[in-house]
């Protein structure tokens, strides 16, 4: 029988999810001989990875990514219960699917596994079918889930976060910059004389400008923990922890220099190409500091350099 050609993944064009046979199923079981035979099971739908060392699974799962795993309930070093707990305790690890596999029925062992977090459960002897369809089953669920969330966090023309992503994720960025006692930075950035590019050129080409810019950002921004995000229209918003005054200054005027030198024509203003408008401000935040005291403060400056005359940054301190 042919398990493939049963499912097709579903097909976005941003954001295509991968082929089951692309996914990957790790395989954690102390015994050699249990590892083979699923592994033998999954071998024409998923590739398998095995590990019989259930000590160090978080980082392992870091590294190797998988889109599931079959756990065995009882292990030398660390029970299958201990590994789903720390998998589904790390924000990295927490959204891979985690079905055990036993040999004990007993059903105080399987409220075990589905409290600390398991997608399934297969008690030995493992019949191939109900195997093959359960992994499959799951890992589809997990593409498509996957799919959803990178859609609701990315804003498809330019590929950045989007406004979701900003309420979801920089409030604990902006929190731990707060208790380390860090500086914050957040910038504001404005296409300029965007409404006449739009007129002059079509929507087409502003789509086109728009995914250039924020590229042309997103590549200015050297460290991952830098974030950018389409705030709206024609404006990005910029999250900079740990960055102090200079360096948040430094990188406002190399993002303004970097998209003057795209050199897009935009003949309706005195530029004469696309610029940027920015605003920033720089704070180490204390526990009376709000985020969005910080973004509107920006927001300010952001004005003041669209009063001075555009195409420069204008940066606050707080
Ligand atoms: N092509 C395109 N245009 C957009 C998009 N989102 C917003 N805009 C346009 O961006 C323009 C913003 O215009 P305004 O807010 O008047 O600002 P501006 O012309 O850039 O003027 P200044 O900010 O003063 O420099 C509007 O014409 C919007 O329609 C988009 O996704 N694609």
């Amino acid at each position: 029988m042919n398990l493939l050609g049963e499912y097709t993944t579903f097909k976005e064009p941003q954001f295509q999810t991968k082929a089951l046979t692309e996914c990957k199923a790790v395989i954690v079981d102390d015994d050699k001989s249990s590892q083979l035979v699923l592994a033998a099971i999954l071998q024409d739908i998923i590739i398998t990875e095995c590990s019989d060392n259930s000590l160090n699974m978080v980082e392992f799962c870091l590294e190797s990514k998988p889109d599931v795993v079959l756990l065995d309930l009882n292990m030398p070093g660390k029970d299958g219960i201990t590994v789903c707990r720390e998998l589904k305790a790390n924000k990295f690890t927490a959204n891979i699917p985690v079905i055990f596999i036993t040999g004990s029925g007993k059903p105080e062992d399987q409220d075990r596994c589905w409290e600390a977090g398991a997608s399934d459960f297969i008690v030995k002897p493992v019949v191939a079918s109900t195997l093959q369809h359960r992994v499959k089953n799951i890992v589809l669920s997990k593409l498509h889930l996957d799919l959803l969330t990178e859609q609701t966090f990315r804003d498809p023309l330019t590929g950045l976060y989007n406004r979701y992503y900003m309420n979801a994720e920089i409030p604990a960025i902006f929190k731990h910059c707060v208790r380390e006692q860090v500086n914050f930075g957040v910038m504001m950035i404005d296409i300029d004389n965007f409404k006449s590019f739009n007129d002059t050129y079509g929507h087409l080409e502003g789509d086109n400008c728009l995914a250039q810019v924020a590229s042309a950002l997103k590549n200015t921004l050297r460290r991952p923990q830098d974030k950018i995000l389409r705030y709206g229209g024609e404006e990005f918003a910029v999250f900079l922890p740990n960055t102090d005054r200079e360096g948040v200054g430094q990188l406002a005027k190399a993002m303004c220099e970097k998209v003057e030198s795209l050199n897009i024509e935009n003949s309706n203003c005195g530029s004469g190409v696309i610029t940027i408008s920015l605003g920033f401000v720089v704070s180490k935040p204390d526990y009376q500091t709000s985020l969005a005291g910080l973004v509107n403060e920006a927001d300010l400056a952001l004005f003041e350099a669209k009063m001075a005359g555009k195409n420069q940054g204008v940066g606050h301190r707080l």
